[in-house]
């Protein structure tokens, strides 16, 4: 019934402060207080609508879009947002769009990499969204391996220009959101050739479109390239092809922070790692962390509420069945799920520390931690997307069939975040980079002494690094496993930064105590996954493995009265999650029983088509033997 809070036993059973936990999970008292104020701004709105995203039209859905971010923008200046407020409402509004990447990326990359004066220059007209900007690196032929991008940036010493060219159809720009019908402007990426020599991938502002009329500059041919994963989904976003046929731009419109151009035609690289021209991917890595935590947290707050309200056998005497979060195996898919969101919201806070901390280093020409930077940043965003992609799908199958239809949430949630394991690199390329890292770190171990433990086998690499192979023939055999090594390390990572956050003071009844058995969920279910690495390597005995088992179920029974209550703590708004399986009040049946009327389907009781299709079939006089 309406007004009634189904999931209200459940929430009386909960031994802790939900209220603290909500600040825990915010990051702080100001952060819940923002979010709070922002998402019930947009839930408020009826301009913000979402749950007719998966029916429409993709030329419909675009529109909606567009029509959406203008108004976001209109309330965000009508309000004075601040940034932090204005990128909430942008997060609560919840539909993927060019503004991701204009905000996300463009104004990072010319923040990151543009000089002094050029970020005078382009960032006034970006914040005011007079420019619109995308991030155009990837290219039809390469994406991952970004020293082969082959778009090309010829210095013109006569005219102080560069010649922007797309040379081969590979070279072609491809997959930069917001650039398929959007962006007036891209930060792009191309090889810098000066007097016949390639000095490599360097970043450059080209302009697209005219701001006047907004159609494509002379000598450039750009278009959105089509459908993608998913109705609804990121069909809400124009990511584009982008060609350039000698489009010319002046000298000052190269990103000059990491290396410039003189106008004699000199190259000079400052003495920075080359690397930093890849900075804004360093960035956006180590945001796609903390989002991970989000996504995961929306579907495991759905899959948790829903496996409370459904019941499934087990009745006694006609009394009620069973809620199926009362399984052992349910708990055993949910609780580490739900376990991982919130450790995923701690490392997501350290790797924002880690990246504020070197970025601070970087001005002071500090690149001592750059390489671990860079490691963490791609290791964790590579797992943290993994586990949060898995993640979505298997909330989707803990809420057995009705998890299948969109009025859940889950199968949307779903197609918008699975890219998010091959954007900002692929997660095993990345893994890949972590690898190498760690290679480096054993190598430089390098007195003889070997590597113990779960990265044993690195010795034997090492060791045909010192006699038999080359590095490169070592490390290319043992990839695969390399690969494990690099996901070990970062839940290892993982693990030591919950365990540094319950060292801290963590005010609210009973939120630490909840706290420690998610971590313990979290560590344990990995060492349960694992065991047979454990155990092949003597970490541990048998006797071990199995009492390690044994105090995770005991964890699962620990956290079952609290589940509820700690995925309230997450503080998703009914439209926010946008799912009839996720409503606060668990009011479940009669609302999936409302929105399915609602299907335009059902608008007419006869299907179009009956008369076409299906009324000949009843009609027809069959004349064959088997009647
Ligand atoms: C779910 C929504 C989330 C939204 C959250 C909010 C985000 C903000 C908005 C964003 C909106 C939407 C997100 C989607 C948009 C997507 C955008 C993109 O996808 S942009 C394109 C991304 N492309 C890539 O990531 C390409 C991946 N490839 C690479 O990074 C490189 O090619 C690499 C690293 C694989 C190889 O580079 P390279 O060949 O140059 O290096 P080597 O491997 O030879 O290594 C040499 C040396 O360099 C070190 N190195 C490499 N990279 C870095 C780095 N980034 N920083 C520092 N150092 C680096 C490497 O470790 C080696 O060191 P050595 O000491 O020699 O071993
Ligand atoms: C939704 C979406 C949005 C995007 N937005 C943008 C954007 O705004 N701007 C932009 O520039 N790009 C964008 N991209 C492109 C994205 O960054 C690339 O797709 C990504 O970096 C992966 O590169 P790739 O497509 O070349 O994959 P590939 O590298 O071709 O991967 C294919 C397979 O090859 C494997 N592989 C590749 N290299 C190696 C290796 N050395 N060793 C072992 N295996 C390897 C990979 O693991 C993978 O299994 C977007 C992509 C998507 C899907």
């Amino acid at each position: 019934m309406e007004g009634v809070d189904h999931l209200a036993d459940e929430r009386k059973k909960a031994e802790f402060n939900v209220e603290a936990m909500k600040i825990v999970w915010a990051g702080s008292q100001h952060n819940l207080e923002v979010s709070n104020r922002i998402s019930k701004l947009v839930a408020d709105d009826p301009a913000f609508r979402k749950d007719d995203r998966t029916m429409l039209p993709r030329k419909e859905l675009f529109k909606n879009t567009l029509r959406k971010a203008a108004y976001a923008w209109k309330r965000i200046n009508e309000l004075r947002l601040s940034e932090e407020e204005a990128s909430k409402l942008r997060f609560y509004v919840d539909e993927t769009a060019y503004t991701d990447l204009h905000w996300g990326m463009f104004i990072p990359a010319i923040k990151g990499q543009g000089t002094d004066e050029q970020q005078r220059k382009w960032l006034p007209l970006a914040y005011k969204m007079q420019i619109i900007g995308c991030y155009a690196q990837t290219e039809l032929g390469h994406g991952s391996n970004v020293q082969g991008l082959e778009t090309t940036a010829t210095f013109d010493p006569h005219t102080d220009e560069f010649v922007i060219h797309s040379p081969t159809l590979t070279s072609s720009k491809w997959w930069p959101g917001g650039l398929g019908k959007v962006s007036t402007h891209a930060v792009t990426y191309a090889r810098l050739i000066i007097d016949g020599k390639d000095h490599g991938v360097h970043g450059f502002i080209v302009q697209l479109r005219s701001l006047e009329d907004h159609r494509p500059l002379p000598g450039i041919t750009v278009g959105d390239i089509g459908m993608k994963f998913g109705n609804g989904a990121y069909n809400t976003m124009d990511n584009g092809v982008l060609r350039f046929d000698h489009v010319r731009i002046p000298r000052n419109q190269m990103l000059m922070k990491v290396s410039q151009v003189t106008r004699e035609g000199k190259y000079k690289q400052s003495d920075v790692p080359r690397q930093l021209v890849y900075g804004t991917m360093v960035y956006v890595r180590q945001r796609i962390v903390a989002d991970a935590s989000c996504y995961l947290s929306r579907a495991v707050c759905i899959a948790t509420r829903y496996s409370a309200v459904r019941r499934q056998f087990g009745s006694q005497n006609g009394g009620p069945e069973t809620q199926v979060i009362d399984y052992k195996t349910q708990q055993s898919r949910l609780f580490p799920l739900l376990a991982s969101a919130y450790a995923f919201r701690f490392v997501g806070e350290w790797l924002e520390w880690l990246y504020t901390d070197v970025m601070q280093r970087l001005q002071a020409n500090d690149f001592s931690t750059l390489p671990e930077a860079h490691a963490c940043t791609a290791g964790l965003k590579s797992l943290t997307t993994s586990v949060t992609a898995d993640g979505i799908e298997e909330c989707r199958k803990l809420c057995g069939g009705h998890g299948y239809l969109c009025t859940s949430g889950l199968p949307e949630l779903f197609a918008v975040y699975v890219p998010a394991c091959t954007y900002e690199g692929d997660n095993i390329v990345l893994l890949l980079q972590v690898a190498r890292f760690l290679m480096k770190t054993v190598s430089q171990i390098g007195t003889g002494k070997q590597p113990v433990g779960t990265i044993a086998y690195m010795g034997r690499i090492e060791h045909l690094m010192q006699c038999r192979c080359n590095v490169q023939r070592g490390f290319a055999e043992l990839s695969a496993d390399l690969v494990e090594a690099a996901v070990a390390h970062c839940q290892l990572i993982v693990v030591s930064k919950f365990i540094e956050k319950l060292q801290q003071d963590i005010p609210g009844e009973g939120v630490k105590q909840q706290l420690e058995a998610l971590c313990g969920i979290y560590y344990l279910s990995l060492l349960h996954k694992h065991q047979g690495d454990f155990l092949a390597t003597s970490y541990l005995t048998p006797k071990q493995s199995a009492l390690a088992n044994d105090q995770l179920r005991a964890l699962y029974s620990k956290v079952r009265p609290n589940a509820i209550a700690l995925v309230d703590a997450f503080n998703y708004s009914d439209h926010f999650l946008s799912s009839i399986l996720g409503r606060y009040d668990g009011n479940v049946y009669p609302k999936l029983y409302e929105a399915a009327w609602k299907d335009p389907l059902n608008e007419s009781v006869v299907p179009d088509g009956y008369h076409e299709y299906v009324r000949p079939l009843l009609k027809q006089q069959l004349h064959t033997a088997r009647l």
